[in-house]
Formats: C-alpha cells, sequence, structure tokens
C-alpha cells in the first residue's frame, strides 16, 4: 500500500478499488467474465467498424465488414487506408499522402511485398498523427496476425469519439483522461471528459491500464481536483459495467475497504507518533476527513448523474463513515493519551511500590528496635517497679537511720556562741580561749578557786563565727521535721548576749546575716518542694508569747493579747489550740508573721517596760506530711524559741512588777533545765509541768524530739557573773549529753547501727543488684540534700 511521504496522509484509492473488484470479480462474476470480456470485446469491436464505415463509405471500407470478427478487423484494416481517410474526414489534411491499394486495380506478382510497404506507410503516417492528436495508440504490429486488436478499437473508438465532439460544435476543451494534449492544428485542442469517450475509453482499455493511468493521475499530480475527478473516473469505470444490483454491495465493500485502510493508516501513523500532540491529531482528523469526504461527495455527486437510487445509501454510507472516523480518531486519540496516563500511572505505582516496599522495611526495623526498646524498657521498669516496692521500705527505714544518727548525735544539743564586742565597748575579754567545743573564762576568785575553768559544749562558736556556720549543725535536723520528729531551738543568754542576733540576724538584714530562723524556715521549704512528687506537705505556724506564765498569742490582729490555755494531747495534736494557726507556703510568709509577732510582742514592750527581754516568744512552725503512695501522715513542728533574759536579779535590787518577772524567768528556765537535765541523764520522772514554757514544749523535749540550745555570752568582764551562771546552766543540760554521746560513740550502740547499716545495703544488693541499690540511692539523693552522713567514721551510703 503506497504511503504518502513527508507525513501527508494518502491512500491509494485504486489500490482499494482493484482489491475490491478483484474480490468481487470472483466472488460475483467468475464464471461469466470471460464471455462477458468477449461480448463486450466484440460490442466496441462493432461499433468502431460501423463508426469507419458509415465515416469512410462503404465502398472505401468494403474489406471492413459491419460486424467483423477480430481477424476481419485487423485484416481490414491492415493497409491503413480506411483509417487515413477516416482520420482525414474528422481533421482533414491530418495524413497528407494516402497510398491508395494497387491491388485495387492491378494485381502484380510481387503486390503483397509492395502493398505491404505502402500499408505500413499508410499505417505509420497515421499512427503519426493521432500520436500528434493525443489519442490513443496501437502498434502496428497489432494490425498483424496475433495482435492486440482492442488497442486498434480503442483508437478507433477515440476517433469516433473526437469526429462526433466536433460534429456537435466542438465547443469547450475536449479532454481526454485529465491529460492535456495540444490538437495537431496547433490550436489547444482539449477532450471533454465526455460520456462517449468515457464509455469508449472503458470499452477499449483493460482494466489494469484503466488503474495505472489512474494512479499516475492521483498520486503523480498531487492535485487534489485532479485526484477527485479520476477517483470519479474510477468509480464510474468500476460502476459503469455493473449491474444495478450489483452496486449497492461494490460500493460497499469499497467503503469497508476504505475504511480498512484509514484504520490500518490510522494505526500505522499511531505507531510512528508514539504521543501525538493535540494539534497533530486534529491535523490528522481534519485531513482524514477531508479526504475521506472529497473522495465520498466525488463518488457521490458522479453517481447521481447515473444511479440516483444509489446516491442517498452512498451518501449515508459517506456520513456515516466520517462519523465512524472521527469516533475512530477520537477513540484512538483517547487510547492513546489513556496509555500514556496509564504508563505514567504505571511508573508512579512501580515508585510508590518502591517507596512501600522501603517504607515497610523501614517500618519493619523501627517495629523490631521498638520492641527491642520495650522489652528493654519492660525489663528495665520491672527492675524500677521493684525498686519502687522496697523503696518506701528503704525511705522508712532510712528515715529511721537518719534520726538515729541525730540521735548519737545527742538529741540535745547545746552550743556556746560568744558575742564579739560591741562598738565603744572595752575589749577586756573573759574568755581565754576557745578550742571546738571548749571555752575557757576568767573566772574571778569571787566566783571559783581557780583563776580560769574550762566548760564543754556540742561546738563554741568564737565572736568570728558567721551565721552559715552557728546554722551549719541545726541544718539536718531540719529533714527530721519533714521526716515526722519534733525539733526545739532555744536560745539562751543573758539580755544583749546576741540571742536575737542569732536567731533572726541583725536589723539591716541580708543573706549572710540572715539567722537561724530563716535558714531553717528556707531548708523546711526547699526539702517540702524537692519532696513534693511523694509527698503532699501541709505548713502552718503559731507565734506564742510567755510573759509571767502566761501564754498569750502573738499573731492578732486586734493587739489583744488574750491569754490561752496548754492542753497537752489536744484532737488537733496542738499543745496551744486555740492560738493562730496561719498556713504559710513560703519563707517570706513566715517571715511576715514573724514581724507581725514581733510588732505584737513590741507593744507589750512599750506598756511593760521592755518586756521583749523578759518574755520567752516561741515560733512553731507544723508540718504535715501525706505519703502519696501509702497515704500515711507524718507529723512534725519545730519551735524557735528565743528566751528571756537570763540575768539573775538580785532580789534586793528589785521589787514590784519587774521582781515578779524576774521570778517567772527564773522559774521558766530552771524548769527547762530541769527538764533537759532529766532527759539527759534519761530520767524516769520529766517534770514539763513545772513551767509554762516547758509544758508548751513537751512534745518537743525528750522521746525522738530533737533539742537545739544556743548559749550566748557577752565577753565583757562587768558581765562576768552572768556568763558564769550561765555557763553552769548551759554546762548542767550538755555536759551530760555531751558524756553520754562522747561514750556512745564507740559503744555497742555504734556498732549495732554499723550491722544495721550493712544490713540495709545487703538487702538492697539483693533486690536489685547494684542497679537498684543505685536507683535507691539517687532516689535518694533526689529527695534529700544530704544522703551521706558521717557518724564517727561511718559512712551511711542512703
Ligand atoms: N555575733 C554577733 N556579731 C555582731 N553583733 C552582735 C552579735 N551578737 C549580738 N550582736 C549585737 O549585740 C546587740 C545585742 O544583741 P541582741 O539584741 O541580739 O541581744 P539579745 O540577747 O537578743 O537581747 P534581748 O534579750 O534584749 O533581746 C545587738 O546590737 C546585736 O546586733
Amino acid at each position: 500500500m503506497p504511503m504518502a511521504s513527508e507525513g501527508v496522509f494518502s491512500i491509494s484509492v485504486v489500490s482499494v478499488m482493484e482489491e475490491v473488484l478483484k474480490q468481487h470479480g470472483t466472488r460475483l462474476s467468475d464464471i461469466n467474465l470471460a464471455s462477458r470480456k468477449a461480448e463486450e470485446a466484440a460490442s466496441r469491436r462493432y461499433e468502431a467498424a460501423r463508426w469507419l464505415r458509415k465515416t469512410v463509405g462503404v465502398v472505401g471500407a468494403k474489406d471492413l465488414p459491419e460486424e467483423p470478427s477480430e481477424e476481419e478487423f485487423r485484416l481490414g484494416l491492415r493497409n491503413g487506408l480506411i483509417l487515413c481517410n477516416a482520420l482525414n474526414k474528422i481533421q482533414p489534411g491530418k495524413v497528407p499522402k494516402v497510398v491508395v491499394t494497387p491491388g485495387d486495380s492491378v494485381h502484380l506478382p510481387d503486390g503483397a511485398a509492395l502493398s505491404a510497404y505502402q500499408y505500413f506507410e499508410n499505417v505509420r503516417n497515421f499512427l503519426v498523427a493521432v500520436q500528434e492528436m493525443g489519442f490513443p495508440l496501437f502498434e502496428a504490429s497489432d494490425l498483424e496476425q496475433g495482435g492486440k486488436s482492442t488497442r486498434i478499437v480503442n483508437c478507433v473508438l477515440a476517433l469516433k469519439s473526437y469526429g462526433e465532439w466536433k460534429q456537435v460544435g466542438g465547443n469547450g476543451s475536449w479532454k481526454y483522461g485529465g491529460n492535456l494534449k495540444p490538437g495537431s492544428s496547433g490550436k489547444c485542442s482539449m477532450r471533454r471528459n465526455s460520456e462517449p469517450f468515457v464509455n469508449s475509453l472503458s470499452r477499449n482499455q483493460s482494466m489494469d491500464e484503466k488503474f495505472q493511468e489512474l494512479e499516475h493521475n492521483i498520486h503523480g499530480e498531487s492535485n487534489e481536483m485532479t485526484t477527485s475527478n479520476s477517483l470519479n473516473m474510477l468509480v464510474h469505470e468500476v460502476l459503469s459495467d455493473k449491474k444495478p444490483d450489483e452496486i449497492p454491495l461494490l460500493v460497499e465493500s469499497v467503503l469497508c475497504k476504505l475504511m480498512e485502510e484509514l484504520q490500518h493508516h490510522i494505526t500505522n501513523r499511531n505507531e510512528m507518533v508514539q504521543v501525538p500532540s493535540k494539534d497533530q491529531a486534529d491535523g490528522n482528523r481534519s485531513f482524514l476527513k477531508q479526504k475521506v469526504s472529497s473522495e465520498l461527495v466525488s463518488v457521490s455527486s458522479e453517481s447521481k448523474t447515473e444511479e440516483s437510487n444509489l446516491v442517498k445509501p452512498k451518501k449515508e454510507s459517506g456520513f456515516q463513515m466520517i462519523s465512524k472516523v472521527e469516533e475512530e480518531t477520537a477513540s484512538k486519540d483517547r487510547l492513546i493519551k489513556q496509555r500514556a496516563i496509564f504508563d505514567e500511572q504505571e511508573r508512579v505505582i512501580q515508585e510508590l511500590k518502591r517507596d512501600l516496599y522501603d517504607t515497610r522495611a523501614g517500618m519493619k526495623f523501627i517495629q523490631m528496635k521498638y520492641f527491642e526498646e520495650c522489652n528493654y524498657l519492660g525489663k528495665y521498669l520491672h527492675s524500677l517497679a521493684h525498686a519502687a516496692t522496697g523503696y518506701h521500705k528503704v525511705l522508712e527505714e532510712n528515715r529511721k537511720l537518719y534520726n538515729q544518727v541525730q540521735d548519737l548525735k545527742g538529741n540535745i544539743r547545746v552550743y556556746c556562741r560568744v558575742r564579739p564586742f560591741l562598738p565603744g565597748q572595752l575589749c577586756s575579754s573573759t574568755v581565754c580561749s576557745i578550742d571546738d567545743g571548749n571555752i575557757s573564762i576568767i573566772t574571778p576568785s569571787k566566783y571559783s578557786k581557780e583563776a580560769q575553768r574550762t566548760f564543754s559544749f556540742n561546738k563554741v562558736f568564737g565572736p568570728s563565727a558567721s551565721q552559715a556556720e552557728v546554722f551549719s549543725d541545726t541544718q539536718p535536723l531540719i529533714r527530721s521535721v519533714l521526716d515526722g520528729y519534733n525539733v526545739c531551738i532555744f536560745a539562751y543568754g543573758q539580755t544583749g548576749s546576741g540571742k536575737t542576733f542569732t536567731m533572726s540576724g541583725p536589723k539591716d538584714l541580708n543573706e549572710q546575716s540572715q539567722g537561724v530562723n530563716y535558714r531553717a524556715l528556707s531548708d523546711l521549704f526547699f526539702l517540702s518542694e524537692q519532696r513534693r512528687d511523694m509527698f503532699c506537705y501541709e505548713i502552718a505556724v503559731q507565734m506564742i508569747e510567755i510573759y509571767n506564765e502566761q501564754v498569750r498569742d502573738l499573731l492578732v490582729s486586734d493587739g489583744l493579747n488574750k491569754r490561752l490555755e496548754i492542753r497537752n494531747n489536744s484532737q488537733n495534736r496542738l499543745n496551744v489550740p486555740s492560738a493562730n494557726l496561719v498556713p504559710v507556703s513560703s519563707t517570706s510568709d513566715v517571715i511576715e508573721l514573724m514581724n507581725i509577732g514581733q510588732k505584737n510582742r513590741a507593744v507589750g514592750a512599750t506598756a511593760l517596760n521592755d518586756r521583749s527581754s523578759r518574755s520567752h516568744s516561741c515560733l512553731t512552725v507544723h508540718v504535715q506530711g501525706r505519703d502519696m503512695t501509702s497515704g500515711a501522715v507524718l507529723r512534725g513542728c519545730m519551735h524557735l524559741v528565743d528566751l528571756a533574759g537570763s540575768e539573775r536579779v538580785d532580789k534586793s535590787e528589785v521589787t514590784g512588777e519587774r521582781l515578779k518577772e524576774a521570778q517567772h524567768i527564773n522559774k521558766s528556765l530552771s524548769a527547762l533545765g530541769d527538764v533537759i537535765a532529766a532527759l539527759a541523764q534519761k530520767s524516769s520522772h520529766v517534770p514539763y509541768r513545772n513551767s509554762k514554757l516547758t509544758q508548751l514544749l513537751q512534745d518537743s523535749l525528750g522521746g525522738q524530739a530533737k533539742t537545739l540550745m544556743f548559749v550566748h555570752i557577752s565577753p565583757e568582764m562587768d558581765a562576768i557573773g552572768e556568763t558564769i551562771s550561765t555557763l553552769k546552766f548551759a554546762e548542767r543540760v550538755s555536759t551530760v549529753e555531751l558524756g553520754a554521746a562522747k561514750a556512745n560513740k564507740e559503744s555497742g550502740e555504734v556498732k549495732e547501727l554499723k550491722e544495721q547499716i550493712q544490713h540495709l545495703k545487703s538487702a538492697l544488693a539483693r533486690k536489685g543488684g547494684e542497679e537498684h541499690f543505685q536507683v535507691v540511692n539517687s532516689a535518694h539523693q533526689m529527695n534529700h540534700r544530704q544522703p551521706m552522713e558521717d557518724v564517727g567514721n561511718i559512712e551511711v551510703a542512703i
């Protein structure tokens, strides 16, 4: 199938027709085709003979019968006379010299040879003239035996056609098969594609020749008009000799074949152009449409003149085919686009599959890691849970051990602090030396036989000791308060010896000069905050004054110091339940309350002439901690007591109110000394009820309660009497206890404690090994700022 070059769409219609005809020929008229062809040839021959006889005259054409056989036709025209004369009749003078047959008059012995020469002369002249005029030619040999008479018939019928055209006036151009040929006369002689000629052509040319000629016309000229005409001609030729009942079938076959060709062509094109652009596709579509429609319309219009009954079906078939072709083209386009989309999607799917595979692999890896981690965490959590189970037990043991350590240090600890000389004072000190827990003072003969005397305490702080140093031994006891223990901190000493300075600090307070009260409260809140994940602490404050054995609430807003009752073992565990109990959440809250208390105390002092040094003030911090795991409640309290001046008043010198005050002070301080001494000696009877002060502090003196006493002395010589008196009081409570503590250091009690600690360590190691121990230990470190405590040379790692 020939294809147009350079992308121009073309189909060989001729080939299509030929193929269809071949099929139809085989199918429709195989049997009678030969006879039909013979009939057709004879009919055409007779027509040619009749026209020649008519043109040249019967006499002139005596050798040519009206209905000659092929042989007769050939022999009749062999001498060229009839042909030349006929040509000269329609085109006078075209063959100027015509040799007359000698046989006509004289029969020569060599006539045959002579006439053959003459005949050849005529035939040659005729053929030259015919060629000039553009008529179908034949070979001179066609006139001989075995020659093709059909070509001679074609030529004669062409002459006939031309002659008839001239007879009717010769108007317009006479066209021969679309080819323009110059006329012999020099004029532009054109043959019209007239009906007679087409008929004669169809009758004189073989189908092969017709197809060749049409093929040439269609492809040789590339002219759409010409192609259309030629196609018309072809269709006409094909249909002209068909019976009416064969035509529809044939047309249908042609169209079907054409469709096939178009589809085949489209497929080829689509293969050539993988994904044509929209423009190309549109171009193809319009070209196809144009081509097919032009051909079909030509067929249709041509057929209209002959077979009006075929017009409608042809038209309908044509339009149907156009729309079908359009549909097919659109469908092809869609398919191509879909294919492209499909390919793209296929590619994306492959990529996604790869990604999915990678992701799955990644996920599996992560999952594996996750399970590994979970396993590890599970085990770790298990050990932690195991540790946590024992944690509270350990905590409890730790608490006990910790406080046992405090016990070993002494439940009652006495510290001595020497105030520095105040500005303007004579620097003649009664203090000879200070060595750790010992202080030596000058003792006038009035008080002792010895020139100096040494007193021992837990520790002695010289005039240059800082507030932080003084507090350092107190700090561990703050944790005990949070663990549910009671702590009493006393400031003892004569007026002006520095009690307030130790407990609160100087008037111009700063971080360094802050006293025990501030530091203790600050630690208390710090530790409670550290333990907030395990314990819920509630802290509240009371501030009470004992003056002349009367208990007064210092946290009152109306300034009235109403007398309060002390009730030990009260329901709410408050010894003075009716005193204001103010909840606090920070150190500043407490300081604010202390200031209020001091103000209330000062008010009283104005009225009673410096009562502050003649009354005991007690700030009590109540702590209640609830273990959030076990729900157990721990209660502890810390009493910060600023005692009244301890100076002894000579009864002869004072009377009245001052005497009364002095008596009360002496009595209460003496009662306190008795209680502490009884406790230190582990006496079976502790005389708490001898004073309001000891009654108030009953729960915090003795048992597991811790007592710290800061004994203050003034270094001035003129205060030596009070200093000796104070030191003797302190020595009474501290020496006994200190001695006991010293004795305990290497006693069986310490050994027992060592064993307990070792036992605890082993128990922890058994529970979870070293890791477990570390967990517990770190938990302790988290909750206690001082996990390590020294007991002599024993290190308790809890
Ligand atoms: N360690 C010290 N360093 C410097 N100054 C001190 C020290 N101790 C006390 N003072 C000063 O000595 C003076 C008396 O001290 P403070 O008021 O504390 O005595 P006090 O025993 O509380 O007296 P009172 O019984 O009258 O309350 C104050 O001016 C105080 O600042």
